[in-house]
């Protein structure tokens, strides 16, 4: 059963179609808004423009369903919380689903106090499909309803249950990522390299699904309305809407996390903690290159000769 699932996800995405979504994001450049914090904002544009998409970030309540209105996708991240910025993100969740954009939620930090854990809850209970990307300590505050009190880190060992919520991925980052959906489950394993903990990467890794759904989004329906030219209509068919959206959010949560594990890998090779950050960037550049493609082959190739595959049994 498990290798089956672990298969399932395989045959459903090839490593051409993961690579090709970084191709699409340089070609189409998307225009992400973000709703950014302020130690992280900067990494975050520059990562973004670095990719070849246009950030947008914005704050103010005053203009948010305007800029979500004509950005391509929205990621709101919650560092640095405020009654201002959660007001902003309740307006942009409402107009991004009401537009049907591609959305990402990153809870950052939300298991340090109660504003946190109480605005994270309200913006979880409104009605919105997407990608919720945290760390392992975030999505079980969130899934216990706990504080951690781990600051905006995740210390120490968790369990994670799998209820997931039907419109919803979760992206939980760490180590190993874990990509939870309803009824499944896959690990990408983050352990090649030297990794070193730089500040905002978590929030980058956000900025990255904002762009990665959107691009998959049009791969996943350009690939339906091709099947369907030569197909007639199938009951399955005719639920394409949640189906095709589940395959988008997966897609791009796959994609971004191999795309960290990319980067991160080229930034722990660098010396130095600045020239860290700059490699991160220089490195995402990259991900629109032949290389990228090069390194998930090679690293298939490795995982196979060692028997534990990309994407690891569960
Ligand atoms: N020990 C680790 N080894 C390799 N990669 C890691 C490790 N911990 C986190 N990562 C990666 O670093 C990025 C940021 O994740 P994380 O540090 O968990 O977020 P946050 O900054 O929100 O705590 C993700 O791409 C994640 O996969
Ligand atoms: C340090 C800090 N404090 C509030 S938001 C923030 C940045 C979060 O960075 P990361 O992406 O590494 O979790």
């Amino acid at each position: 059963m498990k290798e089956k699932e672990n298969r399932e996800l395989l045959s459903e995405y090839s490593l051409e179609e993961i690579a090709e979504v970084f191709v699409r994001i340089r070609r189409e450049n998307y225009l992400i808004h973000m709703i950014p914090n302020g130690v992280s904002v900067s990494l975050c544009a520059d990562g973004l423009a670095a990719l070849g998409a246009r950030p947008l970030m914005a704050v103010a309540p005053e203009e948010m369903t305007e800029i979500v209105s004509q950005a391509d996708s929205c990621v709101i991240n919650l560092g640095q919380l405020t009654k201002e910025k959660q007001e902003a993100a309740e307006l942009a969740l409402k107009q991004g689903a009401e537009s049907g954009k591609p959305l990402v939620l990153d809870p950052v930090g939300c298991g340090a106090s109660r504003f946190r854990m109480e605005a994270v809850q309200e913006l979880l209970n409104m009605p919105w499909r997407g990608i919720l990307k945290g760390n392992r300590s975030e999505i079980y505050s969130i899934q216990q309803g706990k504080l951690t009190k781990e600051g905006i880190d995740s210390i120490k060992e968790r369990s994670l249950t799998r209820q997931i919520p039907q419109a919803r991925v979760y992206l939980v980052t760490g180590e190993t990522d874990d990509i939870l959906w309803e009824t499944g489950k896959t690990e990408i394993s983050h352990r090649e390299g030297i990794y070193r903990n730089l500040v905002g990467t978590g929030c980058l890794t956000g900025a990255v699904a904002g762009a990665c759904y959107c691009a998959a989004a049009q791969i996943v329906e350009e690939t339906q309305e091709r099947s369907q030219a030569v197909q007639i209509e199938t009951e399955a068919g005719k639920q394409g809407g949640a189906a095709e959206a589940l395959k988008s959010m997966k897609l791009a949560a796959v994609a971004t996390s191999l795309a960290m594990a990319y980067v991160l890998e080229q930034a722990g090779k660098a010396e130095g903690y600045g020239r860290a950050k700059n490699a991160l960037l220089d490195a995402l550049e990259q991900l629109s290159e032949k290389n990228f493609l090069e390194w998930l082959l090679w690293r298939q190739t490795c995982s196979d000769r060692i028997d534990t595959g990309l994407w690891q049994l569960l």
